[in-house]
């Protein structure tokens, strides 16, 4: 007999959301009990599976938590994450927290959800581009004393929709080269006369086209070759898959804060 958790999706009519809605309906360890998106939303009162492309699976769009959920995770707004964050803290249920974007504040506000229950954040949810932290944490070290010096660029490229940048992946894969190499400006694209470049830099350059899932591409430029880590998503059950992986591991942990890290033993 197998354990099985109540889950339940915030931003459940979004395009994670409704990745999310499937592959959790199929998978025999959870129960989906609840389908939350924001209130006014037009998709509020509908049956989720409608929305996500499977028909009729008796979960109807909420704009609130319904009593007995044993997990949640969120894919939606910054707004939303605090709102969820509020509800998790307050009647103890464990959290996923992948929505990007969040100002420092607000991280801070999400964060404290973990004095009272479990909660993994992580920017991507992914096993490669958790893994490619990992190998950028590496290269780092290895090469952060490097006569020559080395440049680190990071470059991002998602869809037209998105509405946050750079993607919070971006930022952390930057946050982790700075902890390895020392860097201290952080420099959001270029233009003009901007000089030479110094080795205190990190540059991001976030692109938008199309339908793009999310790629990175960490470069460590340096004087007659250069390394590049490259991560690229082809669909989004990528990141659902790591979120589920995620809910199930975040269910049995007491309160405190974890990571993808922790999640995948990586
Ligand atoms: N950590 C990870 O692995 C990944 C993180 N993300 C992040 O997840 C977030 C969502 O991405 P995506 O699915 O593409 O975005 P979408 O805009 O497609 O989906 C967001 C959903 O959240 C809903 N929403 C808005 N406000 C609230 C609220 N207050 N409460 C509950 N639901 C709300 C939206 O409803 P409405 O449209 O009606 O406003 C929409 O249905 C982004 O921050 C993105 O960067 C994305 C992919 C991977
Ligand atoms: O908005 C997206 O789509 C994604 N957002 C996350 C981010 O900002 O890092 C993760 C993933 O790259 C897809």
């Amino acid at each position: 007999m197998l354990d099985q958790f109540n889950i339940a999706i915030n931003g459940a009519a979004g395009r994670m959301g409704q990745r999310l809605i499937v592959l959790s309906h199929e998978d025999p360890e959870l129960n989906l009990v609840a389908a939350i998106d924001a209130p006014g939303s037009p998709s509020i009162g509908k049956d989720v599976g409608q929305i996500a492309g499977i028909g009729d699976i008796g979960v109807v769009v909420t704009s609130a938590l319904p009593d007995r959920v044993d997990v949640v995770i969120d894919f939606s707004t910054p707004d939303g994450a605090i709102a969820i964050s509020q509800v998790c803290a307050e009647r103890r249920i464990p959290l996923v927290e992948a929505t990007t974007g969040l100002t420092e504040s607000q991280r801070e506000s999400v964060i404290a959800t973990s004095q009272e229950t479990a909660l993994v954040i992580a920017p991507s949810m992914s096993l490669a581009v958790n893994l490619a932290m990992k190998l950028v944490a590496e290269a780092g070290r290895a090469l952060k004393n490097l006569p020559g010096g080395v440049d680190v660029e990071i470059i991002e490229r998602h869809h037209r929709f998105k509405e946050d940048a750079p993607s919070g992946t971006a930022l952390k894969f930057g946050e982790v080269v700075a902890q390895e190499m020392g860097q201290t400006d952080h420099v959001h694209g270029r233009e003009g006369r901007s000089g030479q470049r110094p080795q205190s830099e990190i540059g991001y350059h976030a692109l938008r086209t199309g339908d793009n899932v999310g790629e990175h591409q960490i470069v460590f430029g340096m004087m007659g070759e250069t390394l590049e880590v490259y991560v690229r998503g082809h669909t989004r059950d990528s990141y659902a898959y790591g979120a589920l992986t995620a809910a199930k591991f975040v269910c049995k942990q007491p309160a405190g804060l974890y990571s993808m890290q922790d999640v995948l033993n990586l």
